[in-house]
């Protein structure tokens, strides 16, 4: 039999108000309906922050940044103005640190910037770079309110150099972060049915989250029309590089007015998706408890997310064990709604091997034996410098993952 503990059913209790942790009915770990405007005494920041692509293209951001006024966070109402705020100072950061594509990364971000952007980070709990949940989560609105949630309906509130890719390449993140909705909301499901030994409510559930996975991959299949590899690999992935472990900046940054010592923050990833941490966490991949760097780099990137949404996935983890229940009851064919939902992460994950390998690792093979006759120009950070935006450790850390989570599959 399996005995859940007390602890177990305090949490499972928790977990059934999702609205709580900030995960939407309508579009998961997504912002609902994100404010695109803040109050009028921020437009030094907006204004900036969506003009950002002409700005560094001109190297002209870092000469507006010098002019920006020091404005105080505290007018600041509400969760929707803190994550527009944490999007427009993000976005404005990554194009200060890497205007002209990164060959001299700054190395200290001005007090206009740096007070700001770690006072509202302070109040997210999120750090002080742009995260994930600010360019994928946060940046978005339908053209036609009443439309659907489809590409054709969508665009970014900000992007940065790269064209039309840039913006592609968050509306697609976006979508796959969509997809898997009606999965999310079978999470707590799940949860209280192990707790009651429901064998068949957890099979029932156990095929909305396959099903849910399954959605992601196809959701992702639309980089291939929305993003230019070259421009991906060229530009706009220098825009999202982090400086932790950075060849270019191995001091990290230096927060003006706020840390005397520089500080190292890890660039985007999707590592610092809820969604595909939950997945994770719920099936027992093994990653998350196994030592090494996959599971310390899957465990430091629940700091880069919001905090209600680093609340769900530890109350999830403190949670009961799926994972034992269906290895306990012995029940075949809830082994195998369980096996669906570890291949289809499994396949899910080569998948987006198969995407860096074309994003990123084909581009910088052309790019060095480019270099070696003396054309391309690889802007600022190398392709090793960064985990987060399919560095060689990111490939590293990808297959690591998608090889332990071949071996979650029960016997
Ligand atoms: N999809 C993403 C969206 C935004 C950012 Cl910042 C990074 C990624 C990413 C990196 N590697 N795989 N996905």
């Amino acid at each position: 039999r399996y005995i859940p503990g007390m602890e177990s059913r305090a949490h499972s209790e928790r977990l059934q108000h999702l609205e709580e942790f900030h995960v939407s009915e309508e579009c998961g770990f997504v912002l609902p309906d994100p404010l695109a405007q803040l109050p009028d005494y921020y437009a030094p920041w907006t204004n900036v922050a969506a003009n950002l692509p002409h700005l560094v293209e001109t190297q002209q951001l870092r000469g507006e940044v010098a002019k920006m006024p020091l404005l105080s966070a505290r007018h600041l109402r509400g969760h929707r103005q803190l994550r527009l705020a944490h999007l427009a100072l993000g976005v404005i950061t990554m194009g200060y640190v890497w205007q002209g594509g990164g060959r001299q990364p700054a190395k200290i971000l001005p007090r206009v910037l740096a007070v700001p952007f770690c006072a509202v980070s302070a109040r997210l709990g999120l750090p002080p770079i742009l995260v994930y949940a600010d360019c994928v989560l946060a940046n978005w609105k339908k053209r036609d309110p009443r439309g659907l949630t489809v590409y054709q309906n969508l665009d970014t509130l900000f992007s940065f150099p790269g064209g039309d890719s840039s913006k592609g390449f968050f509306l697609v993140s976006l979508l796959v972060e969509v997809a898997p909705t009606p999965g999310l909301q079978a999470i707590p499901t799940i949860v209280k049915a192990v707790l009651r030994q429901d064998l068949c409510s957890v099979h029932t559930a156990l095929q909305d989250v396959a099903l849910a996975i399954c959605r992601m991959q196809e959701a992702f299949t639309l980089i291939h029309e929305h993003v230019d590899p070259g421009l991906f690999f060229r530009t706009l992935r220098i825009y999202l590089a982090g400086w932790k472990d950075s060849s270019l900046m191995p001091e990290g940054l230096v927060y003006e007015g706020v840390w005397e010592a520089p500080r190292q923050f890890s660039g985007g990833s999707a590592a610092q998706s809820s969604t595909l941490q939950c997945f994770d966490i719920l099936l027992g991949i093994p990653h998350s408890t196994a030592q090494g760097f996959s599971a310390e780099y899957l465990r430091r990137m629940r700091d880069y997310m919001p905090a209600a949404h680093r609340a769900f996935i530890q109350t999830l983890a403190s949670g009961p064990s799926l994972r034992q229940f269906a290895l306990v009851t012995g029940n075949a064919g809830l082994r195998a709604a369980f096996n669906q939902c570890v291949a289809a992460l499994a396949a899910l994950r080569s998948y987006h091997i198969q995407v860096v390998t074309k994003y990123i690792t084909i581009p910088a093979g052309r790019c060095r034996a480019e270099q070696q006759l003396g054309g391309c120009v690889q802007e600022g950070a190398s392709v090793r410098s960064d985990m987060g935006t399919g560095g060689t450790d990111f490939m590293r850390f990808l297959k690591a993952i998608r090889d332990s989570t071949h071996t979650a599959q029960l016997t």
